[in-house]
């Protein structure tokens, strides 16, 4: 806004009169400008280290309200702002509350998630990012039409909304059952269980909790340890994705739309219009990738939403490169302007459903425990140096580059696309404990997993038989691997499984219950499965199989199967007919 502009910056302003005829590409090139926006991802970046810190000790909602309240300090100075200095102090404490919000919330939803719906409220978090975009540019719009010294305070001191719901929202947020089992208090950690989980038999996931805690205490030094060789796949990647997030160049839009909409000559309004409609695209193809995650994956979305970008991107290079040239001078007819329009907006959607929330998403679910906080602020920090270095690079760039920008950022975008294809493996529908299984399955990263990294701890790798019935692919994977394999009980099972299929139509835990000759069959074999044979294991069911007898893991690549040796205890005979239905049903699908 001009009056903002005045009185901030002042020489900004005049350059920006002054070359209303003159080269458009650089007339807002200011670094003090662009140290102002930029400002404010340098200090998430510092403060979520500290964040880490805090919600380790303290908890994940006290993260929530220091956060929650420094930003809310930082609104105010912003709103009241007499000088840069109390514009810039404004901006650091934002970008702290910034910096402790990405720290705490995502922990916060991934461990309060049923691990049904984790991925989808996973997005949940970029989804809220998107709306408080949006909500920003419509805020501005608005008060761009006001006369004064008014409308930027409201648009500045307005963030303090967010800052109240967020401080007074997690004050009265429960704390999650890992937080209170890291910080000693058992007892309220499976009372916190049973009530977000609406049941009162939590034992499995309870035991889970108290495994993971464990474990990761056992583990002094994770950020040594990450360094290790065996986390390299999972080290590269969380540190490429959200480089190439920013990279994308996504954020030259939302923070720029207003300043890059009037550079390609669209009126002040016109230009703060064009960021509120951006500002929705945003939101609503963020939604598509709620919906559209888990089924068809994170690289479908990642290779379609990368190809879209780059369409975009040459296509509005091309159109700025014509109407401005090298030299800048020029204007955009109406219908101009509406093709580069509608070209950022197909940009941003492809954004949206992909790189926006899977690289959020992606980088919270490839790591094993130990290492997996680390990892995540690895992940932010990453991302917030890099939206630093755009946010403070993109002026100078556009005033150095001009059009070529455009190609510069589908560059980058084509080599992650490749990066993905090559270098990303799926990791859709596989529960977050199974994931070391799909890198050692990996072409590239399999050699950098030792064998007993897959499966030997019994607390962090079993399979969960809904993923597997509902993955055709890797069913189908498995059967392919397991064919003329010679294991007398894979052929042995899949006769079985055909006794089962009678009546059963492939539903789980039926079997055993409804149809009396399938269990027959099945205490007729029981005996070869159980001597020493192969058997898929599920979550529920691993305590019990520990129960009853050491297992060891066979074959790590598609599916987990473990060899029981079975100690004769009668009482858990029943776990173990659920057990090998289980198996059966799942070589039956497979045949
Ligand atoms: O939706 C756009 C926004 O998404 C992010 O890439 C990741 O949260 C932000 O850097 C950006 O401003």
């Amino acid at each position: 806004m001009d009056q903002f502009l005045q009185k901030f910056f002042p020489a900004v302003y005049e350059k920006e009169k002054n070359a209303a005829a003159g080269n458009q590409y650089c007339k807002f090139n200011s670094h003090l400008l662009t140290l102002f926006t930029s400002s404010l991802y340098l200090a998430a970046l510092i403060a979520s280290f500290f964040a880490a810190a805090t919600t380790r000790a303290f908890g994940r909602k006290i993260s929530m309200v220091v956060g929650g309240t420094i930003f809310l300090i930082g609104a105010i100075l912003n709103g009241a702002a007499q000088n840069v200095l109390m514009l810039i102090i404004g901006r650091l404490l934002l970008g702290v509350g910034i910096g402790y919000a990405n720290q705490s919330v995502p922990v916060y939803l991934a461990e309060m998630a049923p691990a049904k719906i984790r991925g989808a409220l996973n997005i949940g978090f970029q989804m809220a990012t998107t709306i408080g975009i949006s909500a920003a540019n419509l805020v501005n719009y608005g008060t761009g039409q006001m006369k004064g010294d008014y409308g930027w305070r409201i648009s500045l001191g307005l963030a303090a909304v967010p800052a109240i719901i967020m401080t007074v929202g997690a004050i009265f947020l429960p704390d999650t059952p890992n937080s209170l089992i890291e910080r000693g208090q058992t007892h309220q950690a499976r009372e916190m269980l049973q009530k977000i989980r609406g049941v009162d038999d939590v034992n499995a996931e309870f035991q889970d909790l108290i495994d993971a805690s464990e474990a990761s205490r056992q583990i002094e030094h994770p950020w040594r340890n990450i360094m290790e060789l065996k986390y390299r796949p999972h080290l590269v990647i969380v540190c490429f994705i959200p480089f190439f997030q920013q990279l994308t160049g996504i954020n030259v839009i939302m923070f720029y739309a207003p300043v890059l909409f009037k550079t390609l000559g669209f009126g002040d309004n016109a230009a703060l219009m064009s960021a509120v409609i951006t500002g929705l695209v945003n939101v609503v193809a963020t939604l598509v990738s709620v919906f559209t995650v888990d089924k068809f994956g994170r690289r479908f979305l990642f290779l379609q939403g990368g190809i879209q970008m780059i369409i975009c991107q040459i296509a509005v290079g091309c159109i700025v490169g014509s109407v401005f040239g090298v030299k800048g001078e020029g204007t955009f007819s109406k219908g101009m302007g509406d093709i580069a329009l509608t070209f950022i907006c197909l940009y941003v959607a492809a954004f949206a459903w992909s790189w926006g929330p899977l690289g959020w998403l992606v980088p919270s679910e490839i790591f094993p425990l130990e290492i997996r906080s680390a990892g995540q602020s690895i992940n932010v920090s990453v991302n917030m140096f890099f939206t630093f270095i755009i946010g403070q690079a993109f002026l100078s760039m556009l005033c150095q580059m001009k059009f070529g920008l455009f190609f510069f950022f589908a560059g980058f975008v084509l080599i992650m696309t490749l990066f993905v294809y090559f270098l990303l493996p799926e990791t859709k529908n596989v529960p977050i404990e199974e994931m070391n299984r799909v890198w050692k399955a990996h072409w590239f990263w399999g050699k950098y997993i030792p064998d007993d990294a897959v499966g030997v701890h019994a607390s962090t790798s079993y399979i969960k038989s809904d993923f597997l019935l509902n993955s055709k692919s890797d069913i189908r994977r498995f059967s392919k691997e397991e064919k003329g394999k010679g294991v007398d009980s894979g052929k042995e099972a899949t006769s079985w499984s055909n006794d089962l299929s009678e009546g059963n139509g492939g539903e789980l835990g039926e079997g055993v219950t409804s149809g009396a000759t399938h269990k027959k069959s099945l205490k007729q074999k029981r005996k070869v499965i159980l001597g020493s044979n192969v058997l898929l294991i599920d979550r529920n069911l691993r305590h019990n199989l520990t129960a009853i007898g050491s297992f060891k893991f066979l074959h790590q690549k598609s599916v987990s199967v473990v060899e029981v040796q079975r100690q004769e205890t009668s009482s858990t005979d029943i776990e173990v007919d659920k057990v090998l239905l289980q198996w059966l049903v799942v070589l039956n699908v497979a045949a």
